[in-house]
């Protein structure tokens, strides 16, 4: 599994305000580009911090581009939840029509939420006591053919992957905005680490719309 993620901060790091509502931290030509990145995918995925907070639907992808990459038989990228305890609205945009969606959530769920979320339409698969176990639930997609995915965040999950040793790159587009606050949710929240930091190698800085958009390889 490849795993690739990329989000939006603000100058100061910040992936949204201390409302946790959705901020347009960058602009047309950067959302084309993330278009471009969820098109060589096969899968994008959110944590359920992002389904609450910003209902995302996960839709919108540069088929040009995928058909010129991976054929005209390719078939749009799926759409992944990670999600304990199943608090994913039934009503959620992710759940709505195609493409599929699966639900990652874990042995804490309730038996109720989940026949609710299997009803809704979704492919729920269950890794991990209390929390989703990373490692087990990428591995399970990887069995329905899910090979490269991207993930948008939120920062809980970014968090996660780094810590499980998960991500293979990240690009993150540094927007012309300084949003503040000790509790808005940064790039990377979680517990943080306190040593054996992740290393990063830089591959490419590119400016798009009024910000900057940095790559590195995981080392
Ligand atoms: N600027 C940007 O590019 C983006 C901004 N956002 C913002 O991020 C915020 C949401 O981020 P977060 O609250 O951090 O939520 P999140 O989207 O990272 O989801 C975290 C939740 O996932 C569940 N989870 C299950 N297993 C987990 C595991 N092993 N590790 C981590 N989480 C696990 C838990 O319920 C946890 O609360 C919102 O304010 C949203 O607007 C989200 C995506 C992109
Ligand atoms: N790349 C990027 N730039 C921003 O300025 C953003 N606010 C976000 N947010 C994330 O984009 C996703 C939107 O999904 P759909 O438009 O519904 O497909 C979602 O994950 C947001 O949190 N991203």
């Amino acid at each position: 599994m490849h795993v690739s993620v990329n989000a939006a901060v603000s100058a100061d790091g910040k992936l949204s305000s201390r409302r946790r509502e959705q901020i347009a931290i960058s602009g047309d030509d950067d959302f084309a580009r993330v278009d471009r990145l969820r098109a060589e995918s096969d899968a994008v995925v959110v944590g359920v911090g992002t389904v609450l907070a910003d209902d995302p639907s996960l839709v919108r992808y540069d088929e040009t581009h995928r058909t010129s990459i991976r054929g005209e038989t390719a078939s749009p990228p799926a759409r992944v939840v990670v999600d304990s305890s199943c608090r994913t609205p039934t009503n959620a945009a992710i759940l709505a029509g195609d493409p599929e969606t699966y639900v990652l959530t874990s042995d804490a769920a309730p038996e109720s939420r989940l026949t609710a979320l299997r009803d809704a339409g979704a492919t729920a698969l269950v890794a991990g006591e209390e929390r989703v176990d990373l490692t087990d639930a990428f591995a399970a997609i990887e069995t329905h053919g899910i090979e490269r995915v991207m993930v948008e965040g939120g920062g809980e999950l970014i968090f996660s992957l780094f810590k499980a040793a998960l991500v293979d790159e990240i690009t993150v587009y540094i927007g012309n905005t300084v949003i503040g606050g000790r509790d808005a949710p940064t790039l990377a929240d979680g517990d943080g680490f306190v040593e054996a930091f992740p290393e990063l190698e830089l591959t490419s800085v590119e400016r798009i719309d009024s910000g900057v958009v940095l790559a590195w390889h995981v080392s």
